[in-house]
């Protein structure tokens, strides 16, 4: 495929990301998963290289192997039976997908939501790639992972998806812009904090977990919580957030310079979700919280980052929530590893 058409500027929804594989725009080492097309991005799947490096790099106008050689402390194969990534270490995992997009499509790629909600810090990378997460036009070639777990240590498998990649053609509009608010009312349990020193969460074991070995709920008095730094929260909007059915929206952070505190992973809202046609009205939006240098007291309703929203070039053939989905109608929710509180 040289070139693609759109019938206007956007996200592609899902039938369009179809197109592109069935078009040899999008390659992958095994066959696809029945699953793996979401209403508006493509779930990207770890192989079984990967690497452990000494730090994190971008390639600069080199291809991503030959970087790794340079800051490689030793290879490792990721066997079916799962292989345990460390926290605190990180790593660059090759992933099964490869692009050969064509021109008017660029990419940009974004942790899942359940890998925002477990701590685990990841990005893209591409040959000659300029900067994480972004996948230029015309981009012919392998996609790499940065995986740097903060407060757990994972189990992964060859096939584990911890990232997703939307496709936009055009320079579509931003449409709109919201702030968030932290919910700090909610109810008895208003969010949790990570563990320190818990076990490994196996990333494919979905309600495979007590949240109790990993969590500590949190409970206030005064609508305030004290963030401690480097400590890692879970919290929910305190809004409800609804995602038209021909729109997308991105979850970014706010200025910094309004407060210490910061939503840590910029999160991917699907088309429908927390809508009435998808059967997700009243649906939180799940903040993952940290601050860095000094403790912060985050207040009732303060706003702790923005929902931008884009248009898709087209209705999705399936919405969030109409199969398969774990976090339409949820409140304040834990990642799908975790059983119930
Ligand atoms: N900070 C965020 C980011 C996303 N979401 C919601 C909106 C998304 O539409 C939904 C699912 O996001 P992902 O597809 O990234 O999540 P997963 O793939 O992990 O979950 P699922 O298995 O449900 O697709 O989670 C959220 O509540 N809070």
């Amino acid at each position: 495929m040289n070139a693609f058409q759109a019938p206007r500027p956007g996200i592609l929804p899902a039938q369009s990301i179809e197109t592109l594989i069935a078009a040899g725009a999008i390659t992958s080492d095994t066959p696809f998963d029945h699953d793996q097309v979401q209403p508006a991005s493509l779930d990207l799947r770890l192989s079984d290289q990967a690497w452990r490096v000494r730090a994190s790099f971008l390639p600069g106008r080199r291809k991503v192997e030959e970087r790794i050689a340079d800051v490689a402390m030793h290879r490792i194969e990721i066997t079916d039976a799962g292989v345990v990534l460390e926290k605190g270490c990180v790593y660059i995992v090759r992933l099964q997908e490869r692009l050969n997009l064509p021109k008017g499509l660029i990419a940009r790629a974004n942790p899942k939501s359940s890998t925002g909600r477990v701590d685990v810090f990841v990005r893209l990378l591409t040959d000659q790639g300029a900067s994480f997460d972004d996948v230029a036009e015309g981009y012919d070639g392998p996609l790499y992972m940065e995986v740097a777990p903060q407060t757990f240590s994972i189990l992964v498998r060859p096939g584990t998806r911890l990232n997703q990649l939307r496709l936009k053609a055009g320079d579509p509009p931003k449409l709109e812009t919201r702030s968030v608010g932290v919910d700090l009312q909610g109810g008895d349990i208003v969010g949790f904090r990570g563990r320190r020193h818990a076990g490994v969460v196996d990333l494919d074991h979905i309600d495979g977990h007590d949240p109790r070995d990993f969590w500590e709920p949190l409970t206030l008095r005064r609508g305030e919580l004290l963030l401690d730094p480097g400590e890692f929260y879970i919290l929910a909007s305190s809004d409800d957030v609804e995602i038209p059915v021909d729109q997308a929206a991105e979850m970014t952070p706010i200025d910094p310079s309004v407060g210490e505190f910061r939503v840590h992973y910029a999160g991917f809202f699907d088309p429908g979700f927390g809508t009435d046609e998808a059967h997700g009205a009243g649906s939180k939006g799940v903040l993952e919280v940290r601050t860095h240098d000094t403790p912060f007291l985050l207040e009732h309703g303060q706003i702790v980052a923005r929902l931008v929203y884009e248009p898709l070039t087209e209705r999705p053939v399936r919405l969030y929530g109409e199969s398969g989905s774990h976090y339409q109608n949820q409140g304040l929710k834990l990642s799908k590893h975790f059983r119930g509180w």
